[in-house]
């Protein structure tokens, strides 16, 4: 007897996912669900899934998430699908929180909801903070001693600077941001020797609003219209190399969204909108 499943199409400044309620749903082969139900033409369409569900492991969170790229690949944390679990959990009325800790494979991350609209069921999330949690740097052994590292594909060479938030992100700046071929040299780098588990990469470009124009292409997904683990990676990487200081703004294809890494606790912050699209039912 086939089952089906209740869905729902949500997006972060453009990087969208299909979410689906697991505490209400058994998807039991995630990965096949993501290849299957992401693909744009024979499947809904999206950069990934996302299942909520209770916290394990006896952990202190409220709820818990898990992440899986169009490939199946599961990521250990997505910024931006956090702030639309955020906005799901509270409207469709599994919390009446507005401080929520969700667990992900990369720790608890802590969710403030900003609210907008007088009462119930007329409050609407407008936005999400989240705390990212603190960064971390790891140089690659092949690269000079600094926290950033140098790839080549074809003949063009990037300097980029390597950040985990949680999920790893080799950042380069660049100065022809809007015309650079990210999907070649992206697929190229996400790939590289230097990166194991492979690798999230984001090319970067100072604005004159202060803004940093950031592309992404998503280990697993592809070009994405925005990522929010890789907004908080090049706002990051932007302060460690001097070219920012600690709160930036981060321009994406889908959106813009709000980065601090906070002196006193070390942690990234990132604030960013969250929208429903569509629910749905599919069969699995
Ligand atoms: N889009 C997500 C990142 C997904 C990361 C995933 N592509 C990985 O393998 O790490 C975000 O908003 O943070």
């Amino acid at each position: 007897m086939t089952k089906s499943v209740r869905f729902t199409k949500m997006h972060g400044a453009g990087n969208d996912y299909i979410y689906v309620d697991a505490q209400k749903y058994d998807v039991s082969d995630p990965s096949a669900a993501a290849i299957a139900w992401s693909n744009r033409h024979t499947g809904i369409g999206s950069d990934g899934l996302v299942l909520i569900g209770k916290p394990y492991g006896g952990v202190d969170a409220d709820f818990s998430m898990r992440i899986f790229n169009a490939d199946g690949s599961e990521a250990k944390m997505c910024g931006n699908a956090s702030r639309c679990i955020g906005k799901y959990l509270y409207e469709r009325r599994l919390t009446d929180k507005t401080t929520i800790r969700l667990q992900t494979l990369s720790g608890v991350k802590i969710l403030k909801l900003h609210l907008v609209g007088n009462e119930p069921p007329e409050t609407k999330v407008e936005s999400v903070t989240v705390d990212m949690l603190a960064p971390s740097f790891r140089v690659p052994e092949q690269y000079d001693e600094t926290v950033g590292g140098v790839l080549t594909v074809g003949s063009r060479t990037f300097h980029g600077t390597f950040v985990s938030m949680g999920n790893p992100h080799f950042v380069c700046f660049v100065d022809d941001i809007d015309t650079l071929d990210v999907a070649r040299y992206g697929s190229a780098m996400e790939y590289a020797t230097a990166f194991p588990e492979r690798c999230n990469i984001e090319f970067a470009e100072l604005k004159s609003d202060g803004n940093i124009r950031t592309r992404v292409w998503e280990r697993g997904s592809g070009i994405t219209m925005a990522c929010g683990t890789g907004a908080c990676a090049t706002a990051v990487a932007a302060a460690v190399t001097g070219r920012a200081l600690r709160r930036s703004i981060i321009a994406m294809d889908g959106g813009t969204l709000h980065i601090e890494w906070n002196e006193a606790d070390g942690h990234v912050y990132m604030t960013g909108p969250a929208a429903f699209v569509f629910d749905g039912e599919i069969e699995i």
